[in-house]
C-alpha cells in the first residue's frame, strides 16, 4: 500500500475518464467504534469489538482509555476472526493525560468517564479543539458533582479531578451546538450513583440520529434508558444506574465515509457497491439513499450490499441537514456540479466542527469558479462551470473528500493535505484510486 502523502503535499485529485464501476469496502463507523469503546470500558466484564475503525479518532479514544487503566488488546474474535479489539475493563485511574486530537467524540465522551476515575485526568488536543464547544459537558458534570479545572472559557484544555465515583442526577444542558453533549452524559450515566436525567433546553438539537445511536448502544449492553421517543417528556433522556454487559459487537461500515464513493457514482453516472450496508441503522449516512436519489441516482439494498447507480444527471436539492450535518460537505460538492441550485439548511452548528465548514466550503468552491453563499444556517449553491486549482482542507477530513468528489468532474483540482482523511478514513487515497481502477 502506498504511504499517504505528507501534510504539505498537494494531492492531484484523480479526474474520472468515464463512469465508475466498483465495489468499495468501507471501514468501520467512527461513531459506533468510539461509543463501543467507552461502553466496553465501563462494563463489568470483558467485551469484543470486531472490525473496529482504526483511524486517528478511534486510536486516540483507545489510547485515552488505556491511559486510565482499561485493557484494549489486539485479538482474534471468539469465532477465530481477526481485526478485533478485546476490551478489559479495570478500575479507572489517574493521573492520566488524554490527547483528544480534534475528535469531538473523544473530547466530549471522555470527561464524564474521567469523573469516575480515581485521580486527575488532563485533557488537551489540537489547536482547533480549544475552539470547539465543551461548555455543555463541563457545566453539566459540575452540576452532577465533578471537580473540573479549566480556564473559564468552557473549552479545552482542562483537568477533571476524578473522585472514583459521581453522584449524577438531574441536569439541564443546551446542546444546540453539539448533540455530543447529550450523548456524552448518557454514555457514562449507568455508572453514576443516581444515573442521569438530561434535559435539553436549547432551541434546536442537531444530529438526533447520533443520540439514537447512543441510546440503542446503551440498551444493547443492558442499560435502561427512557427517551422522548419511548413515551417520555420531549427533550428529556433518563438513564438508570446499573452494571453494563460486555458484548461481542461487529462494527458497521461508516456510512458517512461511504458518501464520497456514492457521490462518485452520482457524478460520473456510474455504479458503486458498498458491501455490508446495514438494513437497519442509526447512522446518519443511511439518509444518503434518499438524498442522493433525489439528486439523480437510484439505489437498491441487495445481498451484495448497497448498489448505488448514477443516471448521468445531477439535480440540485433543497434539504434540511440538521439531523445529518456531517453529510454536508459531500452534498455541497455534488450540488456544485448539479444542473440546478441547492439550498442546504439547518446546519449553523457546522461553523464549530473540524473547521468552520460553511465558510470553508464557500471559499473553496468559489475559488474553483463556483457561486456559493452562506446563509444564517447553511449554504446556497448555484452551479457554475468549475476550473482546477488548489482545494484547501483546513485539517478537515470531510473537506478533503468533498474536494476529491469535485476533482472527478473538474480537471486539475489539487487537494491540500489529503492525509487529514486519517481522522476517520486513513485508507482514503488508496480506496479512491482503487475505485477508479488505477
Ligand atoms: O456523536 C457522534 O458520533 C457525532 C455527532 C455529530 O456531532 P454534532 O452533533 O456536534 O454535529 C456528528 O456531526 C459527528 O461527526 C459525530
Ligand atoms: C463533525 C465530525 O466529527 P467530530 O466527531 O470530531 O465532531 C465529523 O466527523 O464530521
Amino acid at each position: 500500500m502506498a504511504p499517504n502523502p505528507p501534510h504539505t503535499a498537494l494531492w492531484p485529485a484523480p479526474h474520472a475518464s468515464g463512469a465508475v464501476d466498483a465495489t468499495v469496502h468501507v471501514p468501520g463507523s467512527k461513531s459506533v467504534t468510539n461509543r463501543a469503546l467507552v461502553l466496553a470500558a465501563l462494563a463489568s466484564e470483558p467485551g469484543w469489538l470486531r472490525r473496529p475503525l482504526r483511524s486517528r479518532d478511534t486510536l486516540l479514544m483507545a489510547a485515552a482509555l488505556r491511559a486510565m487503566g482499561v485493557g484494549i488488546e489486539e485479538g482474534v474474535g471468539p469465532d477465530g476472526s481477526g481485526e478485533t479489539w478485546r476490551v478489559i475493563p479495570a478500575a479507572l485511574l489517574g493521573p492520566a493525560t488524554v490527547d483528544v486530537g480534534n475528535a469531538g467524540t473523544v473530547m466530549r465522551f471522555l470527561p464524564p468517564v474521567a469523573a469516575l476515575a480515581d485521580g486527575p485526568v488532563r485533557f488537551d488536543g489540537d489547536p482547533r479543539s480549544y475552539e470547539r464547544p465543551l461548555n455543555g459537558v463541563i457545566d453539566a458534570l459540575r452540576v452532577l458533582g465533578a471537580r473540573i479545572d479549566d480556564d473559564g472559557r468552557g473549552a479545552l484544555p482542562l483537568t477533571v479531578h476524578g473522585g472514583g465515583a459521581l453522584d449524577g442526577g438531574p441536569v439541564s444542558v443546551d446542546a444546540s451546538s453539539s448533540s455530543q453533549f447529550v450523548s456524552a452524559l448518557l454514555l457514562s450515566a449507568p455508572r453514576f450513583n443516581q444515573g442521569v436525567e438530561v434535559r435539553h433546553t436549547g432551541a434546536t438539537l442537531p444530529s438526533l440520529p447520533h443520540i439514537r445511536m447512543t441510546v440503542d448502544m446503551l440498551r444493547a449492553v443492558g442499560a435502561q434508558v427512557d427517551t422522548p421517543e419511548s413515551g417520555g417528556e420531549p427533550d428529556v433522556w433518563r438513564v438508570t444506574p446499573g452494571a453494563l454487559l460486555g458484548r461481542d459487537l461487529t462494527v458497521e461500515p461508516d456510512l458517512s465515509n461511504a458518501q464520497p464513493f456514492l457521490a462518485a457514482a452520482l457524478v460520473t453516472g456510474g455504479k458503486v457497491v458498498i458491501p455490508d450496508w446495514p438494513a437497519r441503522t442509526t447512522q446518519p449516512g443511511d439518509r444518503l439513499r434518499e438524498i442522493f436519489t433525489e439528486m439523480g441516482g437510484s439505489c437498491e439494498l441487495t445481498e451484495r450490499g448497497l448498489v448505488f447507480t448514477g443516471s448521468g444527471a445531477i439535480h440540485g436539492i433543497d434539504v434540511d441537514l440538521g439531523e445529518v450535518g456531517e453529510l454536508t460537505p459531500g452534498i455541497a460538492a455534488v450540488a456544485a456540479l448539479a444542473d440546478s441550485p441547492s439550498t442546504l439548511r439547518g446546519v449553523a452548528h457546522l461553523r464549530l466542527h473540524e473547521t468552520d465548514r460553511l465558510a470553508a466550503l464557500t471559499k473553496e468552491i468559489n475559488e474553483l469558479g463556483g457561486d456559493v453563499t452562506e446563509t444564517a444556517d447553511g449554504l446556497h449553491i448555484r452551479p457554475r462551470p468549475l476550473h482546477g486549482g488548489v482545494f484547501h482542507t483546513y485539517d478537515d477530513h470531510r473537506m478533503a473528500t468533498a474536494g476529491a468528489v469535485i476533482g472527478l468532474a473538474v480537471e486539475g483540482v489539487r487537494i491540500e493535505n489529503v492525509a487529514t482523511t486519517a481522522k476517520t478514513l486513513p485508507d482514503f487515497p488508496d480506496l479512491w484510486t482503487g475505485m477508479l481502477g488505477n
